[in-house]
């Protein structure tokens, strides 16, 4: 036991130590927000479920698609000086929520790229499931062994062809700043490490594994998650090394479908996450989003609820020319991104505090470790040593 008063520590937006209640906070408020439903029992298998849109589509499908099943995440325990991450609160939270909603449903703490825990998920799944319905891929990692080789692959953000420079979101204290970042270009390298970790490999092999085992029931479908956004982000993200990997993973599921599989990769849109926010330029740009749409933004939990509808056929798919499936369409509009260019253009570090929603966006940045979340008691003691759900 290891009770203490945990305060953000950090850098930029990368803090050290997560606050346990105020994790806790942030799983009720999405349970929350969905709106709560009996529907027929369907097994899932969310890699990626402790954080961003993995979190919302576990939370979504526990609280109104009556999901049983598996969520993997990858999470660090506290340590003598350190708090546990915010994943591993959630998870612990998310796990105690499923259990009040009489749901079936595990979280392993594991490398999902690793083989090992290909096998130990599939014989919990064998044992526990039988068969599952559905598979959520929402990783996002900055490398990835490959277990097969025992070759380590890093993730780059550059961009291909030539450097470009973007105007980017930066702090002093809690005063936003416009900063310039230069992205180089990625090297042939670079984009193939890149494809080989945020790309569609891993996915297959899980899809593939689930298939030796005979784990995958008649309807089953799953989803990868992608982003595409703005010509804004462009250069960086979608023209990017990144957006190299996203392509590889939207043919992967073209592949799988030719194979007789339904898979399928969502389109998401911009949403603050500890993998979003590490990329220049996106947190200005999302500051703008948020202050062209206000409360219309579509949240991770509302897009989440639209994606199970789809893929429990409640409603009809909204799939695009190149099958995927769109849940970004708001982000895109003419309208929307005609008024965030202009901001975009014109921002300067005179106008960044008009123009941009960045008290939103900080607040947003902290609640990913837990800080900066209404109720909360932050001069109270918290319990830091928070067991990893056992089930
Ligand atoms: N954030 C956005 O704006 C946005 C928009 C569209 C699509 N997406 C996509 O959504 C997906 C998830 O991104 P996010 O922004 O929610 O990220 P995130 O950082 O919030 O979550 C990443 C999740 O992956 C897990 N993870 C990381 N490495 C792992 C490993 N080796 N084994 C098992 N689990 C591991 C983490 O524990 C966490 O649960 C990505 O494919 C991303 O490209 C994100």
């Amino acid at each position: 036991m290891s009770e203490r008063v945990v305060k953000p520590v950090g850098r930029g937006f990368l803090f050290l130590d997560s606050h346990p209640a105020g994790c806790v906070q942030v799983v009720r408020d999405l349970a929350a927000a969905v709106e709560p439903r009996t529907a027929e029992r369907r097994v899932a298998l969310v890699i990626g479920s402790s954080s961003g849109y993995g979190l919302a589509t576990t939370i979504a499908g526990l609280a109104q698609f009556g999901i049983d099943g598996i969520g993997i995440a990858f999470e660090k325990d506290a340590t003598a000086r350190r708090t546990a991450t915010a994943g591993w609160y959630r998870t612990a939270e998310t796990a105690k929520l499923a259990e009040e909603l009489g749901r079936d449903f595990t979280f392993v703490n594991a490398d999902a790229f690793a083989d090992t825990t290909k096998d130990e998920v599939l014989d919990l799944i064998a044992e526990r499931f039988g068969k599952i319905d559905h598979l959520i891929y929402s990783v996002a990692a900055p490398r990835r062994t490959d277990p097969r080789t025992g070759e380590t692959y890093q993730s780059a953000l550059k961009t291909i062809g030539a450097p470009y420079t973007t105007k980017s979101l930066a702090y002093d204290g809690t005063e936003p700043q416009l900063t310039e970042v230069t992205v180089d270009p990625a090297t042939d390298d670079d984009l193939a490490q890149t494809v080989k970790v945020m790309g569609g490999e891993d996915w297959a092999r899980w899809v593939a594994a689930l298939q030796e085992r005979d784990l995958l029931s008649e309807d089953f479908n799953t989803v990868a998650l992608t982003y595409i956004g703005s010509d804004i982000t462009g250069p960086i993200y979608r023209q990017g090394s990144i957006g190299a990997a996203k392509a590889d993973l939207e043919q992967t599921a073209l592949t799988l479908t030719k194979e007789g599989i339904h898979a399928y990769t969502s389109v998401n849109g911009a949403a603050v996450t500890q993998a979003s926010s590490a990329i220049p330029g996106i947190g200005l740009y999302t500051s703008l989003l948020h202050k062209t749409l206000g409360n219309t933004m579509q949240t991770p939990i509302q897009q989440s609820v639209s994606l199970w509808n789809q893929i429990t056929g409640a409603t009809p798919k909204d799939l695009d020319e190149d099958n995927r499936i769109r849940l970004d369409r708001w982000e895109l509009t003419s309208e929307v991104q005609t008024e965030v260019h202009a901001a975009w253009q014109s921002v300067t570090q005179n106008t960044i505090a008009d123009l941009a929603d960045h008290e939103w966006f900080y607040a947003e940045i902290r609640r990913l470790y837990g800080f900066d979340v209404p109720g909360v008691n932050y001069e109270a003691e918290v319990e830091v040593d928070v067991p990893w759900p056992t089930r």
